[in-house]
């Protein structure tokens, strides 16, 4: 990525080793097997860190679901055709998908974001363009546009924290996203797409060859260079995973923690992580998608994820999903007696 002044200006520093050990302190402490709580443990650590406090709060939780057009879909990548990504993004608008209805559920405030649909939709606008171009037949976006993206995600990162946010969780809606992010990834791994590349929300297997074939097209065309993350972003990425990566690092420069959700969310990851490094430190995992390479980029990003239960429907779902573990987690680690505590009930009549 060229040095510009507005690159220079993703400011992310380490995280708080005394609160991290004064966490861990806590754990240890507690009344209960060593390590008894395994990865969840870690992760309210991270989060202390991430804070700078060992008085760790995600109370309040916003998922941030970033919605666009990919012009690649003219190429039958995807089993439903690009209209239907207006219809899911509305349907935000009121409430009606599978990630607000968890999130109802699981106490997380949902913010659909129109970066880039093609048509006009009844969600929060912050739209770089009316879609992308189809990147089968040249770049998807300019670099700026790209870069718009981008910002436009570190803004809604910035509007979450002045509302007081403490934790966020990314989310996308975009019919033929699979194919972009598996296009990124693959570049940015070096991976032929085959390795990396899946069925998304439904493809047939002669689909999936198909939808490889286009993603290998693309990238012999657009030539994008591994070691530039703006470039493959804008040649072969999507407005949404920009939009993303913008969350990552907007987490990141805000000491927000952020959790990544699928395949999309976690190419953004990537995107963000190659960027700007220091950015891995904010991200907490959620599970691993059944979609192509997520298992790659998550070895390459050095994370566990929690949930293996095959989930590969986006919007955030898997996100949220593990919100409720991370509140079991803290409600022991806040309200648990610790040893001295346990001893002395031992000692009171039955
Ligand atoms: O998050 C994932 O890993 C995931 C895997 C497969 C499909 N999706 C969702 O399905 C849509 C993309 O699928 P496709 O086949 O059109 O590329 C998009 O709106 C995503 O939210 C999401
Ligand atoms: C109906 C539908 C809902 C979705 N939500 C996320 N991706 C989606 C893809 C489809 C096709």
């Amino acid at each position: 990525m060229e040095k510009t002044e507005e690159n220079n200006s993703f400011k992310v520093t380490g995280l708080d080793q005394t609160s991290m050990e004064r966490c861990q302190r806590r754990w240890m402490q507690i009344a209960k097997p060593l390590y008894g709580l395994g990865r969840l443990e870690d992760a309210i650590i991270q989060i202390a860190g991430i804070m700078g406090n060992e008085k760790v709060s995600i109370d309040k939780k916003a998922l941030i679901v970033m919605c666009a057009d990919n012009g690649v879909v003219e190429e039958g990548v995807s089993q439903t055709d690009s209209s239907v990504t207006a219809v899911v993004t509305d349907n935000f608008a009121e409430g009606k998908t599978s990630a607000c209805l968890m999130s109802r559920r699981a106490g997380v405030d949902v913010f659909p974001i129109d970066i880039g649909v093609q048509t006009k939709t009844k969600v929060y606008e912050d739209k770089v363009a009316w879609g992308t171009r189809n990147m089968a037949k040249g770049p998807a976006m300019s670099k700026k546009e790209a870069q718009e993206a981008i910002h436009a995600g570190i803004r809604a990162a910035w509007r979450c924290r002045e509302l007081g946010y403490q934790i966020l969780l990314t989310g996308e809606m975009g019919i033929g996203n699979t194919t972009t992010s598996s296009a990124v990834v693959s570049v940015l791994l070096g991976k032929d797409p085959k390795e990396v590349t899946g069925k998304g929300a439904g493809l047939s297997d002669e689909g999936l060859l198909r939808k490889q074939q286009v993603i290998r097209t693309a990238i012999q065309r657009n030539r994008p260079d591994p070691q530039d993350p703006l470039d493959v972003l804008a040649k072969v990425g999507g407005l949404d995973i920009g939009g993303l990566a913008g969350v990552f690092l907007g987490g990141a420069m805000y000491r927000i923690p952020v959790v990544m959700d699928g395949f999309i969310s976690a190419a953004a990851a990537l995107v963000a992580c190659r960027i700007e490094p220091k950015v891995s430190d904010y991200i907490l995992p959620s599970h691993l998608s059944g979609e192509g390479g997520m298992s790659l980029v998550l070895k390459e990003l050095g994370k566990e994820p929690f949930l293996h239960c095959g989930m590969k429907l986006g919007e955030g779902t898997a996100a949220v999903a593990l919100m409720p573990l991370l509140d079991m987690a803290l409600e022991v680690y806040r309200h648990m007696p610790d040893f001295d505590g346990i001893q002395i009930e031992a000692y009171q009549p039955l």
